[in-house]
């Protein structure tokens, strides 16, 4: 079997867009090896996974002070001699970025290799590490359209999605079942709007994914204040978890959108606002002018302003949103980066 190495993590945007088109070479008779870090939540992930794995010790530069930069950039630098011994001895047929920090040392390592490469930039707005790597590889994917303009040469394929089929959302024929998610890491400032919406008289069912540290706050908050919605840290579940609500909030992360898109659900996008180059507003503006959700920014967001927009809500309203989300899925992400990257020769 031909190796292939697809390497991303940090966050679980790029590493779950890497693990489903792992998924799909593997049917296609490849060898999919992930390269992650171990400081990334693929730590945690990729043993539940059948598929083989690396992780190298690559620590993220962006948004770090001095030292950490300085300190880091060594470990990246052992991280790139770690992938160099890796992919000399996998030799693969290609690799392919999905972005996050581990992404550089890995795709750098098999350019330098000569090994045939691509990278995926799963966001509106390209960071620092895929600018400079689209000079470098041999392909590079896009998901959105708007980015091309930034990566000369890319090719729009979407980004892969373990979602496969639209839900079927009741879309208001009873109580409104509300999901909430925070990202991999949940997001303090959805839950703290929760909190305060939780106060309001509001007859829904909410299911709230609150990520770890804020996971006790948020579930006594709901009991005082008499709701009984219910609170998870961490879904391993999202496909029965997108198909079992009406409507969400969520952040604007790329492969959560790929995924709303995918299960046919209208949003309220609530972009991080300290996300590099503001990519997730950017993200979530797309959806926007596409009619398939609302975006309240993080500094307008509260349980009053939640309650305003879901309040009226009507099911016109939200099977519209639904179907204009539904329009934006792009299924066919991974035959379309396999056959690109199998028209390359080496
Ligand atoms: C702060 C920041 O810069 N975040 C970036 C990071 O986000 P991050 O990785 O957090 O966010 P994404 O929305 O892209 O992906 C989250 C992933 O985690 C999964 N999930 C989430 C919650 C849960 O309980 N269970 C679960 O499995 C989701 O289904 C999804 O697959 O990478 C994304 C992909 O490039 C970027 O678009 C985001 O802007």
């Amino acid at each position: 079997m031909k190796n292939v190495v697809l390497t991303g993590g940090g966050t679980g945007g790029h590493l779950f867009a890497a693990i489903e088109f792992a998924r799909f070479l593997k049917d296609r008779g490849y060898n999919p090896v992930i390269i992650g870090s171990v400081y990334g939540i693929e730590n945690r992930i990729l043993k539940k996974y059948p598929f083989d794995y690396v992780l190298l010790k690559s620590k993220g530069i962006m948004g770090k002070g001095l030292k950490d930069r300085f300190v880091n950039g060594f470990a990246n630098l052992d991280a790139l001699i770690h992938s160099i011994g890796v992919i000399k001895k996998l030799k693969p047929e290609f690799c392919v970025g999905f972005g996050g920090y581990v992404s550089l040392p890995v795709v750098l390592s098999c350019v330098i290799l000569r090994r045939k490469s691509a990278i995926l930039e799963q966001n509106s707005i390209p960071g620092k590490a895929n600018r400079l790597l689209s000079r470098l590889v041999d392909l590079v994917f896009v998901n959105f359209d708007y980015t091309a303009q930034f990566l000369r040469g890319s090719i729009v394929v979407g980004n892969p999605t373990r979602i496969k089929t639209k839900g079927k959302h009741r879309l208001f024929d009873g109580r409104l079942k509300l999901g909430v998610v925070g990202g991999s890491r949940g997001a303090r400032s959805i839950n703290n709007s929760m909190i305060e919406l939780s106060e309001f008289d509001l007859d829904i069912d909410v299911i709230h994914q609150t990520g770890v540290e804020d996971y006790s706050r948020v579930k006594d908050a709901y009991k005082r204040n008499g709701k009984n919605w219910q609170v998870v840290d961490f879904i391993e579940d999202m496909e029965s978890f997108y198909k079992g609500i009406d409507f969400i909030i969520c952040r604007s992360g790329a492969s959560t959108l790929s995924e709303i898109a995918c299960a046919g659900l209208g949003s309220i996008l609530i972009p991080y606002p300290y996300a590099i180059y503001n990519h997730q507003y950017y993200n979530a503006k797309y959806f926007l002018d596409n009619e398939a959700s609302i975006i309240i920014e993080d500094k307008d967001l509260s349980g009053k302003t939640l309650h305003t927009f879901i309040s009226s809500l009507t099911a016109d309203r939200l099977r519209v949103m639904s179907e204009n989300a539904f329009d934006l899925c792009r299924r066919d992400a991974c035959e379309k980066m396999l056959s690109y990257l199998e028209m390359v020769k080496r």
